[in-house]
């Protein structure tokens, strides 16, 4: 339940004749109306005394403030140096999934921009299943990304794994990534909450549309509302024949229940090379903002993730049908 107030105050004063284990905190909401959010039940009498004080009860609403749509109704627009991200806006961002070599950075860099990217991925950080695999470049890897970047003129997007790396991440990349690994890190949403910089929150494999939800809300009740939505595919009963299950049905209900950019990575939820086009396509078909793309000019030599890379001439390959499947659905 939320109870919208007219101000602070009232809100304050709601707050204090609530008998409740959470502490409830006012989020003010725009143009005179403050929320609180979180509050179970309301028994008569309490009701009675705070009527006065109170605009609005929302049931059922999920707990999500910040980041609703009921809330916020215009999309929300994220401007970087080379990139316009949500409302009737559409961005590329791909890259090879690790940074190899500052070499090999720039030249996928150059394929990509070539085929209208304007943010080049590329992770520094691996998180990775198992602790014996290769685990990234660390800054080494994110000197040479950004040097790619820079070069190219493009934004830069890097993972961020722990909360102890966000001032060094900070200082070389322009969008934080947070992975579905660590959707729910909650230090991790805090400390990138402190940030005035864009984070591209990945959904977890295992989480619902409202984690998701809750876990930007982390990033926003902290002061940052730069946050980009991917949908990046879940896990299913039957991951058999591709990687996870890319759930097309949280793109268009993300953009109901919120501002914020949603877009999609085919190449995790796919997991095989072929899978991704068709995937990408039907994300964009369902009105996804922006698409992620893996890409390597060797897949089977990747340092990670090869199965699922396309080459450079499959990625533009890729934009050119995604640019005609967004022309169809306009
Ligand atoms: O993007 C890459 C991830 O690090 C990768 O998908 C991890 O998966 P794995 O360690 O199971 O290969
Ligand atoms: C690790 C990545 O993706 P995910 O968190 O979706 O697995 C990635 O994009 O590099």
């Amino acid at each position: 339940m939320i109870i919208i107030a007219k101000t602070s105050q009232d809100a304050e004063k709601i707050a204090a004749q609530l008998d409740t284990k959470d502490p409830i905190k006012p989020v003010f909401v725009h143009s005179n109306r403050v929320a609180l959010a979180g509050v179970k039940k309301l028994p008569e009498d309490i009701l009675k005394n705070i009527s006065q004080d109170v605009v609005e009860i929302i049931t059922n609403h999920h707990s999500a403030i910040k980041s609703s749509r009921d809330f916020h109704p215009e999309d929300t627009i994220i401007t970087t140096k080379h990139s316009v991200i949500g409302g009737g806006n559409f961005v590329f961002m791909a890259g090879p999934d690790s940074i190899e070599s500052p070499e090999h950075v720039k030249e996928m860099g150059e394929d990509v921009k070539q085929a209208g990217a304007t943010i080049l991925r590329g992770g520094a950080f691996k998180p990775r299943t198992s602790p014996y695999s290769f685990q990234g470049n660390g800054e080494e890897g994110l000197k040479a990304h950004r040097a790619a970047a820079d070069a190219l003129g493009m934004d830069m997007v890097t993972e961020i794994l722990d909360t102890r790396d966000v001032d060094l991440v900070d200082s070389y990349t322009d969008i934080f990534q947070v992975g579905t690994r660590n959707m729910q890190n909650f230090a991790l949403l805090k400390a990138l909450g402190k940030k005035n910089k864009p984070v591209v929150l990945k959904r977890g494999m295992s989480a619902t549309i409202d984690d998701l939800l809750n876990a930007a809300e982390y990033i926003a009740a902290g002061g940052n509302d730069q946050i980009i939505l991917m949908e990046r595919g879940i896990r299913t009963y039957d991951n058999k024949y591709t990687r996870n299950t890319l759930d097309v049905s949280a793109i268009p209900v993300l953009q109901s229940l919120t501002h914020y950019p949603v877009v999609a990575d085919a190449s995790h939820a796919a997991g095989v090379s072929k899978f991704v086009e068709p995937l990408a396509l039907a994300a964009i078909a369902a009105g996804a903002q922006g698409l992620m793309t893996e890409i390597h000019d060797d897949p089977s030599h990747a340092f990670v993730d090869g199965a699922q890379a396309l080459t450079p001439a499959q990625f533009k390959q890729l934009t050119e049908k995604a640019n005609k499947v967004r022309e169809a659905i306009k």
